[in-house]
């Protein structure tokens, strides 16, 4: 079967064209193992792209632990980019992921992907909770390169108040000019990752309400650039939310399943 592993800020991806239908998508050890960074090809995540009658692909998405997933922002982008690699749409897609429709648009360098409208948010002591397609605990501090995004991530994504489910972590630092710094510990990873888009994301909205931010953001992760752009609601909801950013192709090959 063939395989393109694809990378966007460094969130990077196995994407398998499954159009057929003939990857086993309920051999959860399978896909852990494609993911394996020592024993397979490795990467945060698998990702298939199905076909379907109403859009131009479907997007089905599983984390490093072989559990299918909920919403993955750069995954969404590195898709994109896959399906323009495979011929399947020249500049502007509209594809279906396990949240609803996204629409995109590649234009150059970069992918444009437009993200689910956004509810509201919760706020707590120390940290606010939403969903931007997965849930996202976003954490404000100082001396982030310094933080222990492991240890205190993996403390939070475990906690009570997010089970069953467990939740991504961001750890947050304002930087200048209506800039963020973001590092995230993934759920399904359960590590740091070089950068998450629904994470990103998260960390923008609440950026905007409670740090006065405006739209667009630009923020830094370990693993490059991206924006994060959006309209604000009166009724506290947010909508036309973009991730933009780069995703490219970085090796393709054959495996024997
Ligand atoms: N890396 C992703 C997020 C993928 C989903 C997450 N690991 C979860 O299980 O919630 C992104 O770019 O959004």
């Amino acid at each position: 079967m063939l395989f393109a592993k694809y990378q966007g800020t460094g969130n990077d991806f196995i994407l398998i064209d499954d159009r057929n239908n003939t990857f086993p998508t309920h051999n959860q050890s399978l896909v852990a193992q494609l993911c394996h960074r020592r024993f397979g090809i490795g990467a945060d995540g698998l990702i298939l792209l199905q076909s379907h009658s109403d859009y131009d692909f479907r997007m089905v998405y599983f984390n490093a632990d072989g559990a299918e997933g909920s919403m993955c922002g750069n995954g969404g982008r590195c898709i994109v980019r896959f399906a323009h690699d495979l011929g399947i749409f020249k500049t502007h897609t509209r594809f279906l992921a396990v949240d609803g429709e996204h629409l995109a648009e590649v234009d150059g360098e970069e992918v444009r992907l437009k993200m689910s409208d956004v509810p509201g948010m919760v706020h707590q002591t120390g940290y606010t909770f939403l969903n931007t397609g997965s849930p996202h605990v976003v954490k404000f501090l100082d001396g982030l390169s310094a933080y222990d995004v492991v240890n205190e991530g993996r403390q939070l994504r475990n906690d009570s108040a997010f089970a069953p489910g467990g939740t991504n972590v961001n750890f947050t630092e304002r930087v200048k000019e209506n800039g963020l710094f973001v590092r995230t510990y993934e759920r399904g990873v359960e590590d740091e990752t070089y950068s998450c888009g629904t994470g990103v994301t998260a960390a923008a909205l609440v950026a905007y309400q409670q740090h006065q931010l405006t739209s667009p953001i630009s923020i830094r992760t370990i693993g490059g650039n991206l924006r994060v752009a959006f309209m604000p609601q009166p009724d506290g909801s947010f909508t036309d939310i973009y991730l933009i950013g780069p995703a490219q192709r970085v090796f393709g090959g054959n495996i024997t399943l």
